[in-house]
């Protein structure tokens, strides 16, 4: 019996993604309990779960390190990894944006700068408007940058706005939205695809039903 490989990001989408999991019935029991390990078996042995961190899943799956894995559409944007996105599991949403000091004239600015954890994303947007820029790549604390001076603004995700609101930053333009995604290797697509199917069509299903309960609800 092959074992499928599965990748989760150790931080906010790890307790939804093994809930979602158990849900149809692939049950990792170990992880609720306090440790620091990196790797959990199922309970019926049939799948293995490490947890990496949220930027790194997609290298893991994309390597074949992983045969899926769970990561937020924005990771997955900027690391342009070559992996099949399979299902959009509708939970992390949160939404790209371009925020700053309220009053930033960004059009009136012939190359801003520009700090963010997704440069990738940052200059594919603005290529994409035909408007330079120049990019800072960071890797935390981004609503920092224009407080001190380091950039004229910054694209993140916002989820409540929380942190932008806290610091003194207001959204001034909304890009895009992000979600969690179920992504798959493309040769395990196909080599574990047995396994992975039925694996894939469950969670489907789960996600539908969940999602006619909220319509109805
Ligand atoms: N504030 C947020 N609200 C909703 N979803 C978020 C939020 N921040 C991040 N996410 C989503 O959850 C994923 C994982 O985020 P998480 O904070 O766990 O990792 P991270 O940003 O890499 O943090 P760390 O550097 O602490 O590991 C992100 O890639 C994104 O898709
Ligand atoms: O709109 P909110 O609900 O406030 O959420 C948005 C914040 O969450 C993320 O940061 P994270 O918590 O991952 O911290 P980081 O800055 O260290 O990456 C993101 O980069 C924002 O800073």
């Amino acid at each position: 019996m092959e074992v499928i490989k599965i990748a989760l990001a150790k931080g906010r989408l790890a307790e939804k993604s093994v809930e979602l999991f158990e849900s149809i019935g692939v049950v990792f029991s170990e992880f609720y309990e306090e440790s620091r390990k990196l790797i959990f078996k199922s309970d019926d042995q049939k799948f293995e779960m490490i947890l990496v961190k949220a930027t790194d899943v997609a290298t893991y799956v994309e390597n074949g390190a992983a045969d899926i894995g769970v990561a937020g559409k924005d990771t997955l944007l900027e690391s342009a990894a070559d992996v099949y996105e399979v299902i959009d599991l509708g939970f992390g949403k949160c939404r790209f944006a371009v925020a700053g000091k309220e009053g930033t004239d960004l059009d009136g600015m012939i190359k801003p700068r520009i700090a963010s954890k997704y440069p990738k994303v940052t200059t594919d947007y603005f290529e994409q408007k035909g408007k330079q820029i120049e990019t800072i790549k960071l890797n935390g604390s981004v609503e920092l940058a224009p407080l001190v001076g380091l950039s004229d603004v910054i694209v993140d995700i916002v989820e409540t706005g929380g942190t932008l609101k806290e610091n003194g930053l207001v959204v001034l333009e909304d890009m895009f939205q992000s979600s969690a995604r179920l992504i798959s290797n493309k040769a395990s697509f196909k080599t574990k695809g047995e396994a992975i199917q039925p694996f894939i069509e469950n969670i489907q299903e789960t996600i539908k039903q969940s999602e006619g309960g909220l319509k109805n609800a």
